[in-house]
């Protein structure tokens, strides 16, 4: 059987972590990344996988893209992806809090037939608040709880000290479209969050840092027609990027799985 293909935008910590883990039957075959990174990317995949700076150079029609490759790459690239009818997995989510962004690519897959698909990445329960709103939310509640090192580089080192705090500190409080336009690299999960529930800004965000913890934990607490649900989910960092979960990296794995597998979970 010929294997099926899959294109990754971004080829960082988490799409390093996902080509390592890629099910048997799936081969990579197209990587897109900046002019800047193509020497040190074609360096460590070899000639078996094209490595190019436009989804434009690519013949083929891969069975899926998946783009691991941050807000600014979902947004350079996924126009493209999606106009041709491609399939779209995406874990940059927070990039979508951009309206003008977001109606394009949504216009792009209208017109083409192509998909976007928002993977839930390093949070659990997409799939029940979403059903929720379908009876209608009160209120969905996002907090992200992470040690000062995945904070560190961020919007975060501007509104505390990351070096002296001694206890866990809240050190944001707004909008999910307001946390992901604001942290590009650790408040995805809101927009997510978002997407699947009350919308960018009817849903609170609260952020914190916590120097006691190893852990990114994710809490999300939902009320509405439905009742309530409050899901806790303590996710290890990836070692080659603190700022991103474990989880998020093998929620990418599931959806290139999912292209083999006649029945999907
Ligand atoms: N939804 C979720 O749960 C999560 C989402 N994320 C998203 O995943 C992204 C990737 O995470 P990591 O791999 O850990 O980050 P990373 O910083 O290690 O890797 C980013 C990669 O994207 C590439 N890149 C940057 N701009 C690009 C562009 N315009 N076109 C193509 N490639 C581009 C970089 O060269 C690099 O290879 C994060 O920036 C974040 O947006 C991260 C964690 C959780
Ligand atoms: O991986 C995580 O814990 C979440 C994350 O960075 C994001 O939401 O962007």
């Amino acid at each position: 059987m010929t294997a099926k293909t899959v294109m990754m935008i971004g080829y960082g910590a988490m799409g390093r972590a996902v080509h390592e883990l890629l099910p048997s039957g799936l081969a990579l075959r197209w990587v897109v990344v900046p002019e800047l990174s193509v020497a040190e990317t074609v360096a460590r995949l070899g000639q078996d996988v094209e490595v190019m700076t436009s989804v434009d150079t690519c013949r083929e029609r891969p069975d899926l893209v998946v783009e691991c490759a941050g807000q600014a790459g979902l947004a350079e690239h996924g126009g493209a992806v999606l106009a041709r009818g491609w399939s779209l997995a995406v874990v940059s989510v927070g990039a979508l809090a951009d309206d003008a962004l977001y109606g394009r690519l949504h216009d792009a897959a209208r017109r083409s037939g192509g998909k976007l698909h928002v993977l839930a990445g390093a949070v659990a329960g997409m799939d029940g608040l979403a059903a929720a709103r379908e009876g209608g939310l009160e209120s969905v509640t996002y907090e992200a709880r992470k040690a000062p090192a995945s904070w560190r580089g961020s919007h975060a080192e501007e509104l505390v000290d990351l070096d002296a705090v001694t206890q866990p500190t809240v050190f944001f409080e707004g909008s999910a479209g307001d946390a992901a336009r604001r942290f590009p690299a650790n408040a995805n999960v809101a927009a997510t969050v978002a997407l699947a529930g009350l919308g960018m800004e009817n849903t609170t965000v609260r952020l914190t840092v916590d120097p006691d913890t190893t852990r990114n934990t994710h809490r999300i607490h939902a009320r509405g027609h439905f009742g309530e649900f409050e899901i806790e989910l303590s996710g290890y960092p990836l070692a080659s990027n603190p700022k991103t979960s474990t989880l998020a990296a093998l929620s990418v794995v599931r959806a290139c799985r999912q292209v083999l597998e006649p029945v999907v979970v």
